[in-house]
This record gives C-alpha cells, sequence and structure tokens, in this order.
C-alpha cells in the first residue's frame, strides 16, 4: 500500500515536472519566436532552407518615382496631377526625384552592391515617344537613355526586368480620354512594338503594366492617383476593359514577332492583398473571395482562364438591373476578346504588400461603385504593426495564404514572380537604422519561402521595393519605402545603404535562410550597422 502511494506520488511529482519543463520550453520558444519576428503567431515561424536553384532575387523602381529629368520628355499625367495643388501630399513632384535620369551608373552600381539577380524598372513612355503616338515623333536621346541603363546593367551581369507602363500616360493621350478610351490598346501596342524592337535584345522579362487595379481605381473612380477622375460605379470597369485589350496586344505581338529571336517573357503585375475572413462563416468566407475576385481576379481571370468572374458578371449586372438601367456597368467581352486575353501570359508578377480582415456588410452607397458592388467590410486588425503608410500593415502570414490561394484558384498560373513587395517608414531626420523593414524582409521572404517549400507554388522570383526612397505618389516624399536613402536636398541625391540593404543581400547571398545561428549573426550585424 505504502508502495503503492510512493509511487502514486512519483508519478505525480514526474508528471508535474515534465509539464514543467514542457511549459518552461514553450514559453522559451514563443519567446524566441516574437523576439524574432515581432508577430508570435504560428506563420511567422523562421523556416530554415534554401530558396530552389534558378530562383532570382531583384528589387524594383518606376520611371516617374526615380527618374526626374521631366525637361528630357513628353508631359505625362503625374506631371499635370503633382502640379495641381491639392494632390500631393507635400505639395512636391517627381520633376527631380532620384535624377536617376543622370544617377543612372550609380543605381546599377547600388543594385550589383546587393548581390542581386535583376533590376525591375519601368519605361517612361512620353520619354520615347513625346506625345504617346509614334506617328508624331519618337525621342532619340528617350532611345539613349535606355540603351545606356541597359548597357551598364549587362555590363554588370545584371537581368533587366522592364515594365512598359508603370501609370505615367503621357498627357496628349488623357486629352484623348485616357483608358476610357479603347483606341487606347492600339496606340500601347505600338509603344510596346518600339521598346520590343529597341530593347528586346537586352530584356528578359517584360511586364506589360504594373497595378492596373490602381491605375483604374485610384485614377479613374476614387480618384488620388493620376488622371485623378471620380467615376463612380464605371470608371474601374470601363478602364479594365481597355487595359486587357492593350495587354493581350502587347502580349500576342512579342509571341508572334519577338519571342523567337529575343527569348524574353511577357506578363502583368498584378497587386492584392491578402483577404481573411473574420471568421469561418459562409457569409463571411464568402465575402473575403468576393474581395480577392475583384482585387485580383477581375484581371487575372480574364488572362488566366477567360473573361470576368461569373460573380462580378452576376452582381454587377444585377445591381445595375436594380437601378433601372438594362446595361450592365460591367462591360461585356465578346467571345473573340475572351479568346483574345485568354492565355496571353508568361508569368504572373505579383505585388503584394499588406492583409485586411473581411466581413460580409450589405453595401447601401448610392454612388454605387467599385467597393460598394462587393458588399463587404474590410478593415486591419488593430494588433497589426504599423507603417509608415495608412494601407500597409506588415502581416507577412498573407502574402503565404495568397500565394496558395493564386495557386488553386488559378491552377495553370504556370510561375509566379514577386513583383514587389517591401515597406515604408516616415523617419523625421535621416536614419539607415530601419529594424523594422529588416523584420518585413525578414518574415515576408521567410513566408515566400514557406509557400514554396511547403505549400508548393511556382514561385520563381523575388523583387524588394524598393531600391531607394522615392517619390511616394501621392504622398511625395513623406513615405521612404528604399533600402537606400536618398537625400533629396543634395544636388547629386546621394543615395546610402540602409540596415535593411545589408540584411536583404545577406539573404541573397546565401540564398535564403541557412540556419537560426546564420540568422542570428545577421541580425547581430545589421544592429552594428546602425
Ligand atoms: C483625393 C483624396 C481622396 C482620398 C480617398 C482616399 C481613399 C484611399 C483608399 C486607400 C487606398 C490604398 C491604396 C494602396 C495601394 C497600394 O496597393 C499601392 C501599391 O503600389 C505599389 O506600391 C508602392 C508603394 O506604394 C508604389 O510606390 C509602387 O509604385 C506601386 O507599384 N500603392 C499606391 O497605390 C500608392 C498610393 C497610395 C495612396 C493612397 C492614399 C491617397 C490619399 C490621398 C492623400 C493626398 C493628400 C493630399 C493632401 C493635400 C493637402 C494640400
Amino acid at each position: 500500500m505504502e508502495e503503492l502511494f510512493n509511487l502514486c506520488c512519483l508519478n505525480v511529482l514526474l508528471r508535474n515536472v515534465r509539464s514543467f519543463i514542457f511549459t518552461v520550453t514553450i514559453l522559451t520558444l514563443g519567446t524566441a519566436v516574437f523576439m524574432l519576428n515581432g508577430l508570435p503567431s504560428e506563420y511567422d515561424k523562421i523556416y530554415f532552407d534554401q530558396f530552389p536553384a534558378g530562383f532570382r532575387f531583384g528589387i524594383a523602381t518606376a520611371s516617374y518615382q526615380v527618374e526626374g529629368g521631366a525637361s528630357h520628355r513628353g508631359k505625362n499625367i503625374w506631371d499635370t496631377f503633382s502640379h495641381t495643388p491639392g494632390n500631393i501630399e507635400d505639395g512636391s513632384t517627381g520633376d527631380e526625384a532620384c535624377d536617376s535620369f543622370r544617377n543612372y551608373e550609380t543605381d546599377v552600381k547600388n543594385v550589383a552592391a546587393l548581390g542581386l539577380d535583376f533590376y525591375r524598372f519601368s519605361i517612361s513612355w512620353s520619354r520615347l515617344i513625346p506625345t504617346g503616338v509614334i506617328s508624331e515623333g519618337i525621342s532619340e536621346s528617350g532611345l539613349d537613355y535606355y540603351h545606356k541603363l541597359l548597357n551598364k546593367l549587362e555590363e554588370e551581369k545584371i537581368e533587366a526586368m522592364v515594365t512598359l507602363y508603370h501609370w505615367d500616360l503621357p498627357q496628349k493621350l488623357q486629352d484623348y480620354g485616357g483608358w476610357t478610351n479603347v483606341s487606347l490598346a492600339e496606340r500601347f501596342q505600338e509603344y510596346a512594338d518600339l521598346c520590343f524592337k529597341s530593347f528586346g535584345p537586352k530584356v528578359k522579362r517584360w511586364i506589360t503594366f504594373n497595378e492596373p487595379r490602381e491605375t483604374s481605381l485610384g485614377g479613374y473612380e476614387i480618384g488620388y492617383m493620376a488622371p485623378g477622375y471620380k467615376l463612380h460605379g464605371t470608371g474601374t470597369y470601363n478602364t479594365s476593359y481597355t487595359i486587357l485589350r492593350a495587354h493581350a496586344a502587347a502580349y500576342r505581338l512579342y509571341a508572334e514577332r519577338y519571342r523567337n529571336l529575343q527569348f524574353g517573357e511577357v506578363g502583368i503585375t498584378l497587386n492584392c492583398d491578402w483577404a481573411q475572413p473574420v471568421d469561418n462563416s459562409v457569409a463571411n468566407r464568402d465575402a473575403a473571395d468576393r474581395f480577392l475576385q475583384w482585387y485580383i481576379g477581375i484581371w487575372a481571370h480574364p488572362i488566366l482562364l477567360g473573361d470576368y468572374p461569373a460573380v462580378i458578371k452576376e452582381t454587377v449586372k444585377s445591381k445595375t438591373n436594380a437601378k433601372g438601367f438594362r446595361k450592365s456597368r460591367l462591360p461585356e467581352f465578346s467571345q473573340d476578346e475572351i479568346d483574345y486575353i485568354k492565355g496571353t501570359f508568361d508569368f504572373l508578377g505579383l505585388n503584394s504588400y499588406t492583409t485586411r480582415m473581411v466581413q460580409y456588410k450589405q453595401c447601401s452607397d448610392e454612388d454605387d461603385h467599385y467597393n460598394c458592388d462587393q458588399d463587404l467590410r474590410a478593415f486591419a486588425d488593430p494588433s497589426w504593426p504599423t507603417s509608415g503608410s495608412s494601407w500597409l500593415r506588415p502581416v507577412p502570414w498573407g502574402i503565404r495564404k495568397l500565394l496558395s490561394w493564386i495557386k488553386h484558384q488559378y491552377p495553370n498560373y504556370r510561375e509566379i514572380v514577386v513583383t514587389e513587395n517591401g515597406v515604408s517608414d516616415r523617419p523625421e531626420s535621416v536614419t539607415l537604422c530601419d529594424q523594422p523593414r529588416v523584420n518585413f524582409f525578414q518574415n515576408y521572404l521567410n513566408n515566400v519561402l514557406m509557400a514554396i517549400r511547403i505549400d508548393e507554388v511556382n514561385v520563381v522570383g523575388y523583387t524588394a521595393w524598393s531600391l531607394m526612397d522615392n517619390f511616394e505618389w501621392a504622398h511625395g516624399y513623406t513615405e521612404r519605402f528604399g533600402l537606400f536613402w536618398t537625400s533629396f536636398d543634395r544636388p547629386d541625391k546621394l543615395r546610402t545603404m540602409k540596415a535593411s540593404g545589408l540584411f536583404y543581400k545577406k539573404i541573397v547571398e546565401s540564398r535564403g535562410f541557412p540556419s537560426k545561428q546564420t540568422l542570428l549573426d545577421w541580425l547581430e550585424e545589421v544592429d552594428n550597422y546602425c
């Protein structure tokens, strides 16, 4: 009996010791994970592995945001928009920006200093064709600028990923209605033809459009982007129709005339936030799905699967009918157009920065616009960290979920290149010590790695935004996204590497996250850099 009692006590004691050790271990691991990532969530555990062989790392900029040299090109819609008082937070313009027009050699040197495989930049349409209409003339000095930039990249063995349209439409084309005018698809094809013919042998990947959603929604429906139209209910849908046709026209031209000679690839860059339903109810899961369909599906579905998503076609039609109009606010594609647009991609470019919580909510907005058509409420969880941009809350696990969603939604997606990912701050004075950006890249890149290794998504490249601080659209120079600090007040617009640049270089050098110890060493080095 006594023996039994002792055994029982011993067992209780052992159980207590085991449970004590287990609790301490979990707490220690939890704290370590929290310290490494800033967020103690399951998705934020660091996964140690390398990116697959052949994976490419790069960094991006866009013409209006960095080039300056405005007097050496034709006028574009961002010149007009930024020179109109009240449109830009600090009243600034991109007239000078980072002056990459003169500093392009430094830019290439800085890309090389990070050890990167490619540089993503965009061509300014009005620098090549001042009025946007090719029959009205081509600028030799414009051609010369991009030839010099491409030659320099070649010298440094850095691949070029070139965006044809990153929001800076020639003003004269805007005067004809911009992307609401379907004939712009032909003007875009002529411009693309000139680019393919002139620069094609030196370009590995072409991106037709950067974030057409922002062009359409920000530029033509809400109005916080150039050209600043507020066409509620129709702006996004009408311009999406022209842009999709323009994209397909450029893709098909390359496929027919250039691919066999130049061996490049053509894709489009779509942007998307992950949509996390607030709970598991059907209503909220459906709402999250609608968020994604309206965000990315409106572009991806016609290109990958053919035509607009059914839920968008049906909803917009019934909402338009309910207002007493017969013809849907969403344009209808003919079968020929559906076939023409379908399949026009060699890869899918994805820009992703943040996540939204999504909940079903019936919309009663009389304006009946793009957001209202979705019948939902999208918001940031208050517990998520903030950044220098009100819309950007770092949520690293969101990109992994989004990549997986794309894989399942579009089984024929071929390959994904993350063409932008990054975070902003608003430092009061010069600081190269951007620890939150270091955390951001660590956690987002690690989630991309998990999407590849665990979820088996075919992501073949990653692009950090941005090479250096630059003109951040409606926010002017108030928000900084660069891995290099830009001294805008100096005539030479000096660029200086930030701690995040050093950290990204480490990941690129070792092609991933080799071990916990290596990561800790990098973080210490980054800390000492500050
Ligand atoms: C006219 C005012 C109307 C106000 C209506 C506000 C509605 C805001 C809706 C929220 C929009 C969130 C937009 C976020 C979009 C991002 O997905 C997108 C990502 O783009 C890529 O990322 C890089 C970083 O942004 C970018 O540099 C890169 O080029 C691009 O590929 N980002 C953007 O589109 C940038 C713009 C966001 C700006 C949204 C807020 C606009 C609020 C207007 C403030 C102007 C204040 C003027 C004050 C004047 C005072 C005299």
